[in-house]
């Protein structure tokens, strides 16, 4: 008799999952996670729904399943993202469900907790410590012998001298939760009318269990995030799980305490800075229900929740919610199909809507929660222009004279003043003085930036590094490199030069110091300790600064003009959020916006404070280049390490490119960062109608394309949000 065989998928860069064999007495259904033997080793693997699509396997080489997990199962809907995420993306299978697996190594055994309870006995010997500690436990209960101690005010060893005696007796306590339930109703907020209107309908979605996207749509400082909270509230108080993403750690750990404040614990935390041992531990607690809420970044999106009744994208139009590497995925759609495949409401929050959520809420596909005012009648600050070109500041400088008044101003008012540059490091160009070198990358083609505060010369798309070379290595030149354009260390300078008395600080993603300094930093700006903020988009990001008054963009044009679709959107998105951190407290907020072109659409949009204004010329623009939403797109990167064959094989590519009505490919070109990582780019970007189904088109391409040997890849991206 041949044996049972069962489909698994293993995390590798496979696409179709491998036949094993099912020992006896062993009952496997999909989801299930086993470790089988592959190769020399083992390794985990997931019971993929069979579709007979497992190659039929030869029964005298089928190999046995050696063992299933039992400390977790990935649910039903989670095994159809990850299929949906690879047949949309391209990528195999297998790598998707990595996603999933990455941090699913055992949680090993948890380390046993020892408790400690009164016998009854009176101790032989008394003293002070004996006494106050007898004196706590005298209530009969159980308490941790370490929390018993601390409790008490003595030392451990007082402890284990009453349990050598007799008098205590020690029993083994049931391991600590991964995390503690939050309380729905620890301290519910009054809500203003705006937002009790949109927490009406957010707990009625909830409680409808089903799917259905909603975009909350506030300005800034209009408390969406006491909103959504009172959907996850809903979804605990239905004995349900709640999912909320962010976009990055700087902003979670101020979520953590509002969170707390409001539920009276934290939620469990999941990104990359949680230990693997602690990650492991929330896995668990996700996929036996015992976790209730997680707040994380993407990947806590292939979570194995069993019971998700709600999910929250909160700043939905933040770009780091796209993974450009491995599998490139957009994780607010993601979340949005996994919304769908589990029947549950999702909340999409912003201030600044992606252009593709905007239109869809005017389809009336996502339906729009408004919050059009600031919570208790703050004022969103008004942004007035600086044109650089007639009152720009003198050579070398940055901040323009107008600007650094009302910084003077706002610093003798006491108040706080945010600088914005979306430029990490002091100069974002080294040239030789002598003979014109400039100071590049050995494997980018890109420049090096300099970091003064490291003495260090670095590339921003590789993470090269080296010291600020003494000589010119173009002539031995000495003493002739300088810097040429700003940073944000360098902005803090003339902050320095130009008010010597203000305590000033870098806000910068790239800080010595990780996440730990970042928080700290962000606090001390909360608390009122420093004047003058000088920050990149870090600072652009939810951020809740009572004192700051007075905002100034330093350079609102960088982003612009580089022949990226969504680099408009992208600077609107941006300045308007920075704008949005000032007058959030009792001080009324004002915005700069340095430029070289006032008259441009987005300036004027901004300036005027007309949201709708810039939507309306957007979306049209959009729809009139059928650009997204409306037209579909996806980018392949082909490189190789020699720039011939790079080019060769992306020729080659376009040359077997499908014939189809209404998609066209461009390209092949030469990619904007031609040289990354010591690997020659050439682009092709293919575009197609709206409802077309781009993904299918790409397989057939990829199946009838010559096949990428040695070190050629080719990288697709559908949807790319990036067009270097
Ligand atoms: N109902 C409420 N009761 C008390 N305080 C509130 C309430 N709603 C909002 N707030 C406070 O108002 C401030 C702004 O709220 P919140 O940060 O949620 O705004 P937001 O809409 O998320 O803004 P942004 O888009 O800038 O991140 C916070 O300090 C918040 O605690
Ligand atoms: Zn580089």
């Amino acid at each position: 008799m041949s044996p049972r065989t069962v489909d698994i998928l293993l995390p590798l860069g496979l696409d179709a999952p491998y036949s094993y064999a099912v020992p006896e007495g062993m009952d496997l259904v999909p989801g299930d996670l086993v470790h089988v033997p592959l190769g020399t080793r083992g390794m985990v693997g997931c019971v993929w729904p069979g579709r007979g699509a497992a190659a039929p396997v030869d029964p005298a080489k089928i190999k046995s399943v050696k063992a299933r997990l039992d400390y977790e199962r990935l649910p039903p809907d989670l095994l159809q993202l990850i299929d949906w995420i690879a047949d949309y993306t391209l990528a195999p299978r297998g790598m998707v469900l990595r996603m999933a697996l990455r941090h699913g190594e055992s949680p090993g055994v948890a380390r046993e907790r020892v408790g400690v309870r009164a016998t009854g006995k009176s101790p032989g010997r008394m003293t002070a410590a004996r006494h106050k500690l007898m004196d706590l436990l005298a209530d009969g209960f159980v308490r941790g012998k370490g929390e018993a101690a601390r409790e008490a005010g003595v030392s451990p060893s007082v402890v284990d001298g009453l349990v050598d005696d007799g008098a205590l007796e020690t029993l083994v306590l049931p391991p600590a939760p991964a995390a503690e339930r939050p309380d729905a109703d620890h301290a519910a907020p009054q809500l203003s009318d705006a937002q009790e209107d949109a927490a009406a309908i957010l707990r009625a979605a909830v409680a409808a269990r089903t799917f259905a996207v909603h975009l909350l749509d506030g300005v800034t400082g209009s408390g969406k995030t006491e909103v959504y909270f009172e959907a996850v509230a809903a979804a605990l108080k239905a004995g349900r799980q709640a999912l909320i993403l962010l976009p990055e750690i700087a902003l979670t750990q101020a979520f953590l305490d509002r969170f707390t404040l409001r539920f009276g614990v934290r939620p469990a935390e999941w990104h990359s800075a949680v230990g693997t041992k602690r990650r492991a531990r929330i896995l668990q607690g996700v996929a036996e229900g015992e976790v209730r809420v997680v707040a994380g970044a993407r990947s806590a999106l292939f979570l194995p929740f069993p019971d998700l009744g709600l999910i929250i994208v909160d700043e939905e139009h933040d770009p780091a919610y796209k993974q450009e590497d491995g599998v490139a995925y957009h994780a607010r759609d993601m979340a949005v199909v996994r919304a769908r495949l589990c029947g549950a409401p999702i909340v999409l929050a912003s201030a600044t809507p992606s252009i593709e959520t905007e239109v869809n809420a005017r389809r009336g596909r996502y339906r729009r929660l408004a919050l059009p005012e600031r919570f208790g009648g703050a004022k969103v600050p008004g942004l007035a222009p600086i044109d650089l070109r007639k009152e720009g500041p003198p050579r070398g400088r940055w901040i323009a004279p107008r600007l650094a008044e009302e910084i003077a101003q706002t610093i003798e008012d006491g108040g706080q003043a945010l600088l914005f540059l979306n430029r990490r490091g002091y100069a974002p160009l080294t040239l030789c003085r002598a003979c014109g070198h400039r100071m590049r990358c050995p494997s980018c083609s890109a420049w090096l930036v300099e970091h003064r505060f490291r003495r260090r010369l670095a590339c921003h798309h590789c993470g090269y590094q080296a010291p600020v070379p003494e000589a010119c290595p173009g002539c031995g030149a000495k003493d002739s490199l300088m810097p040429c354009g700003p940073g944000v260390e360098r902005l803090q300078e003339e902050v320095q030069t130009l008010f010597p008395a203000a305590r000033s600080l870098v806000l910068s993603s790239d800080l010595t110091g990780g996440v730990e300094r970042m928080r700290a930093e962000l606090d001390a700006v909360a608390r009122g300790e420093v004047d003058v903020v000088v920050g990149t988009q870090l600072v652009a990001k939810g951020h809740n600064f009572p004192g700051l008054a007075l905002v100034g963009v330093v350079d609102a044009d960088v982003g612009l003009g580089h022949g990226d679709p969504r680099a408009a959107e992208r600077t609107f998105q941006l300045v308007h959020q920075v704008a949005g951190r000032a007058g959030r407290g009792a001080a009324e907020g004002r915005g700069y916006i340095q430029t070289h072109m006032p008259e441009h659409p987005v300036m004027q949009a901004l300036v005027k404070g007309d949201r709708a204004a810039f939507y309306e010329t957007e979306i049209a623009a959009r729809q009139e280049a059928h650009l997204p939403p409306f037209g579909r797109m996806a980018s392949l990167i082909v490189s190789a390490t020699d720039a011939a064959s790079a080019e060769r094989h992306a020729r080659q590519l376009a040359a077997c490119a499908p014939r189809v009505e209404g998609v066209r490919v461009l390209g092949p070109a030469e990619a904007p960062l031609a040289v990354l990582r010591g690997r020659h780019r050439w682009r092709l970007l293919a575009r197609a109608p709206r409802a077309f189904d781009l993904s299918a088109y790409l397989r057939a391409w990829r199946a009838a394309a010559p096949r990428a040997t040695g070190n050629l890849r080719v990288a697709i991206d559908v949807d790319p949000l990036s067009f270097l």
